[in-house]
């Protein structure tokens, strides 16, 4: 069984739980108090290359990275650094996280807030709306295409912005025939968990212009920021080099700074 199936069925007997506690009316009433969403696709455009920050407890890859006591306080240290968004990963088992975390987050913070998470069921958008997100992922690979479809369509209808993930080409095709407005494209292999960089560049020339890229996954700093943008990319997610770091306020100030003028930095004007 591969990584992304073991953690989608750890997922669902999760969310099964969840779904015999709490009722998708109750979470459309929690859903229809939260604070307004805010639009996902204008806050990753422009012209700078925008810092969508982490918070990133353990990972199937490194296993245990940071406590993270209090989440929110960190994802305040990153809106003051400068970050765009913040992405809080939800998932349990694999990554420590809950919708608890993505709560406190959104009650700390002004700007958008991603839901990372392993989405299978428009309940699961309704959650993420309910605890305050504005943007949900939504990963290719874990999803067939008439599912993706529907769960675009759902994420639009309620507000949410859908971050759509995909691996590869066939994932960038099937991405971009859904209607998705904004493509993350991760540099870790589902499969063998590995990072290839390399990965931005041979999708995002398959990705259409109108559509925001973010580029997910091995950003160790400034450098790698400035070689995504120059490959395209609109917006970096960060997880790893900044919990793991000292000091994360200092070391979103450092990405946003190089991302404000990428080509500058290769002497490209
Ligand atoms: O991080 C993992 O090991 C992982 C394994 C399987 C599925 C997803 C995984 N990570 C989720 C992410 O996409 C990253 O947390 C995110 O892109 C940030 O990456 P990084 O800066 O490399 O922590």
């Amino acid at each position: 069984m591969s990584v992304l199936d073991e953690i989608i069925d750890g997922v669902r007997a999760d969310l099964a739980e969840r779904q015999a506690r709490v009722s998708l009316d109750e979470l459309k009433e929690r859903a229809a108090r939260a604070r307004e969403a805010q639009d996902g696709v204008a806050a990753l455009s422009g012209d700078s290359v925008k810092v969508i920050c982490e918070v990133k407890r353990s990972s199937p890859s490194k296993g245990a990275l940071a406590a993270i006591a209090d989440p929110a306080g960190l994802a305040a240290d990153y809106e003051t650094g400068g970050a765009a968004a913040i992405s809080v990963l939800t998932e349990q088992r694999r990554f420590g996280g809950s919708l608890a975390d993505l709560e406190a987050v959104r009650a700390k913070v002004d700007i958008p807030v991603l839901r990372k998470d392993f989405i299978v069921t428009a309940y699961q958008l309704w959650e993420a709306r309910a605890y305050g997100a504005d943007i949900a992922l939504l990963i290719v690979a874990a999803l067939e295409q008439p599912a993706l479809e529907s769960l675009i369509e759902r994420a639009v209808s309620i507000g949410l912005t859908p971050l759509v993930e995909v691996h590869d080409e066939e994932e960038a095709q099937r991405a971009v025939d859904a209607g998705a407005r904004v493509i993350g494209v991760n540099a870790r292999n589902l499969k063998t968990l590995e990072v290839d960089r390399g990965t931005f560049a041979r999708l995002a020339p398959e990705i259409p212009d109108h559509i925001v890229k973010v580029a997910e996954s091995g950003v160790r700093g400034p450098h790698d920021l400035i070689a995504y943008a120059n490959d395209g990319a609109n917006a970096v997610l960060v997880g790893e080099s900044l919990v793991t770091g000292k000091d994360p306020k200092g070391a979103v100030a450092d990405l946003v700074a190089a991302g404000a003028h990428p080509a500058l930095r290769f002497g490209r004007n």
